[in-house]
């Protein structure tokens, strides 16, 4: 009995697990490819999704058709019209190791039997796109989306100069898929990003993430300006000018695409580990960014033999090269004090060259990583830069640290109003409990109040930093209170920028409940919690006087959130802040159109949303059993009223719902219930 309990136990930490990663992968795509700003860097991504993979293939029971392993992460936007692909467009099985490289090598072999070659190519480090051309001219330009629709970016990538309008040449198909990467070189993306830091605008993290928001920008001379190039690497269609991979890209040059002089085709497995360590340092010197190298077999009819899975071709693999690293002295750490109080240490460093760019800076994390790198002041130190924002210290050159150097302490007192700092128990981090009165706390909510996921207000950290050190602004609402006369003061402060700022403000006085229960800055309470508990609670009031008990029973509200609102109502300071900006007019109730499109019909029904869609996202659909009464559940139980399924549902699922007697409902049906045409 106690095995089983166990086994049980076991088994629901697992599923628990599951969703876990599933639901951060999920989250981290979206910031990768639609909001082009990722949050970890992609070698913290992968080792993610190798976890979640290793964990479905111990527990196939879990199977999910929608799971982050078995699809293509999208980049979709609603701001573009979705075109169907004819040919999907998959994703690469990728790997950092030459063992895995040698695996690969050994499976083509095995399956083929029979001679083959193997393409190397560079890993163009850019956002992909499919390029139709018919009879030779550019049809249309879609991203890779989910890989079965992307977006029509037709308008914007017509003005990237090397894609050619025509096709020039002969043996052009009547219809001929060009794939490739869209690149931003990185003397462009310095020159943006010094521009975007004079604006006060957010920077890039790197080119890959310049290139794809540019590419998904609504202003096609916007897009021009900003120099993206084009880098072929794939030719797709029925009447392909040869049966080999290489020399279709050799007669596409020809046609006037601009395909990589890198690209070098390799009989043997030393050949091919010959073409990556070269690489991994000559591309350096290359003006775009690079970031591995990619394995084709040449014929395509081995390569059709091969086949692909749901999400990548057999055929091709691609090696990723390890972060870069450079040595380099520490001269000092720093602190900085975030709005909730959170303290970062940072390394300033003796400026050194990584990746293109010139690093000063490098994050420590905390106290904890500060101890296990043992780091004294003017070590020399390895920084790392593996695709994310702020490279890091990975190490330390031990045998070459002089004497005297004195050993990194992590600070005592907030290095901007000197209260002592406190560390929580269980949590690696060190904060300022002074929230109230340490400036940089302060300035950095009025920071979160107006950014554009929230009250959407122009005004960069500049211009908070100065209004404040005038005393013009203390917290958000003050923004409100801001006059002409006191603006047109300042120094070099024309009147147009003053008219420009009180504008916005006064704009955002529109923006709806949600938005500006989001601003308010309430710990753990971030956009998607927001919605929720502005559905569930319609106007500010209701959210006030809601018990933690209360606010836990709403879907995805935990304790800690619960507990974090409450706390906050409940906090005199904070209730002056809400009555003050409710004076000044802002939204503090669902508005009226939110509120029309709600019902009860779903109200007690707990639903289960299973499959890929067409109508509407499965987001929508939760959004939409939310607004009309319903509680949305993640699994099957004897509790579920019904399934809400689209195509490919999962089996477990299935099975689930038949042996439980649970009703199952397509789209249409769903959206006849809530009253929605479809
Ligand atoms: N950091 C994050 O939050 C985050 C989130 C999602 C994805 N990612 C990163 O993105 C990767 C997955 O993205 P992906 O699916 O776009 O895969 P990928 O970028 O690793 O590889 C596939 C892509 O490589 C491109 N490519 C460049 N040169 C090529 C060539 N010569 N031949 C063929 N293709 C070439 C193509 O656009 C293709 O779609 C992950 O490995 C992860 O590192 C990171
Ligand atoms: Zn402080």
């Amino acid at each position: 009995m106690e095995d089983l309990f166990s086994n049980d136990k076991m088994r629901s930490e697992v599923k628990a697990r599951i969703e876990t990663l599933r639901r951060q992968l999920h989250e981290h795509n979206y910031n990768y490819y639609v909001l082009s700003q990722p949050t970890i860097s992609d070698f913290e991504f992968d080792a993610l999704m190798r976890q979640l993979a290793e964990l479905e293939k111990q527990y196939p029971e879990f199977y999910d058709p929608n799971s982050p392993t078995m699809r293509v992460g999208s980049d979709i936007n609603k701001n573009f019209v979705q075109v169907q692909h004819r040919y999907p467009m998959l994703s690469l099985q990728n790997t950092y190791t030459e063992g895995e490289i040698s695996d690969f090598f050994n499976r083509v072999k095995r399956s083929l039997n029979e001679e083959f070659e193997i393409v190397c190519e560079l890993k163009f480090d850019g956002t992909s796109i499919s390029l139709i051309y018919e009879n030779g001219r550019l049809l249309r330009a879609i991203t890779r989306g989910d890989g079965k629709q992307g977006d029509d970016v037709t308008a914007n990538v017509r003005t990237i100069r090397n894609i050619p309008l025509v096709l020039k040449g002969d043996k052009i198909p009547a219809y001929v898929e060009v794939r490739g990467e869209i690149l931003m070189p990185w003397s462009v993306f310095e020159e943006l990003n010094r521009e975007r830091e004079a604006q006060e605008e957010p920077l890039f993290a790197n080119p890959r993430n310049a290139a794809s928001g540019t590419l998904k920008m609504q202003d096609p001379k916007a897009v021009a300006s900003r120099r993206l190039e084009s880098y072929i690497y794939y030719l797709m269609g029925e009447e392909l000018p040869s049966g080999s991979h290489f020399e279709n890209m050799e007669i596409a040059r020809g046609w006037g695409l601009h395909v990589s002089p890198t690209m070098k085709k390799c009989r043997s497995l030393e050949e091919v580990l010959q073409f990556l360590s070269f690489w991994e340092v000559e591309r350096k010197n290359l003006p775009v960014a690079t970031d591995g190298v990619v394995l084709k077999v040449d014929s395509l009819s081995q390569q059709r033999n091969l086949g692909s899975t749901s999400k990548f071709p057999r055929w091709a693999i691609a090696y990723k090269f390890n972060a870069e690293k450079a040595l380099t002295r520490l001269e000092s750490v720093t602190y900085q004090v975030g709005r909730t109080g959170a303290v970062t240490p940072v390394a300033n460093l003796e400026p050194v060259l990584l990746s293109g760019t010139t690093v000063k800076r490098a994050s420590l994390y905390n106290e904890d990583a500060i101890r296990t790198l043992d780091l004294h002041i003017g070590d020399m130190v390895y920084v790392e830069k593996g695709g994310e924002i702020i490279p890091k210290i990975t190490g330390v050159d031990k045998a070459s640290r002089a004497p005297g150097g004195e050993r990194v302490e992590f600070a005592t007192n907030c290095p901007d109003c000197g209260t002592p700092l406190l560390r929580n128990e269980d949590e690696a981090v060190h904060y300022c409990p002074n929230s109230e009165n340490c400036p940089p706390q302060i300035k950095g909510r009025i920071e979160h109040f107006v950014t554009r996921k929230a009250m959407n207000i122009t005004i960069g950290p500049e211009t908070i930093g100065l209004l404040y050190d005038k005393g013009l602004i203390r917290d958000a609402a003050d923004l409100y209170e801001l006059r002409f006369e006191d603006l047109v003061r300042l120094d070099r402060w024309a009147e147009t920028s003053a008219r420009n700022l009180l504008a916005s403000i006064e704009k955002s006085k529109k923006v709806p409940y949600e938005r500006v229960l989001f601003a308010l800055g309430i710990r753990f309470v971030g956009e998607t919690v927001a919605q929720k508990l502005a559905s569930a609670f319609h106007y500010i009031d209701l959210l006030a006087a809601a018990t933690v008990e209360q606010l836990t029973s709403v879907e995805e509200i935990g304790e800690r959130i619960a507990q974090s609102v409450s706390d906050f109502f409940r906090n005199p300071r904070s209730v002056e802040f809400v009555e003050r900006l409710k004076a000044h007019g802002l939204q503090f109730r669902l508005s009226e159109d939110a509120l029309a499109t709600r019902s009860d019909r779903l109200a007690g029904l707990t639903v289960v949303i299973s499959g890929t869609f067409e109508l509407h996202s499965r987001d929508e659909y939760k959004a939409m059993i939310l607004q009309h009464g319903g509680k949305n559940s993640g699994s099957v139980s004897k509790n579920t009223d019904f399934i809400l399924a689209g195509e490919n549902m999962g089996p477990a699922k299935l099975e689930k719902a038949e042996k439980l007697g649970v009703k199952i409902i397509d789209e249409k049906t769903f959206l006849t219930m809530i009253g929605k045409e479809s």
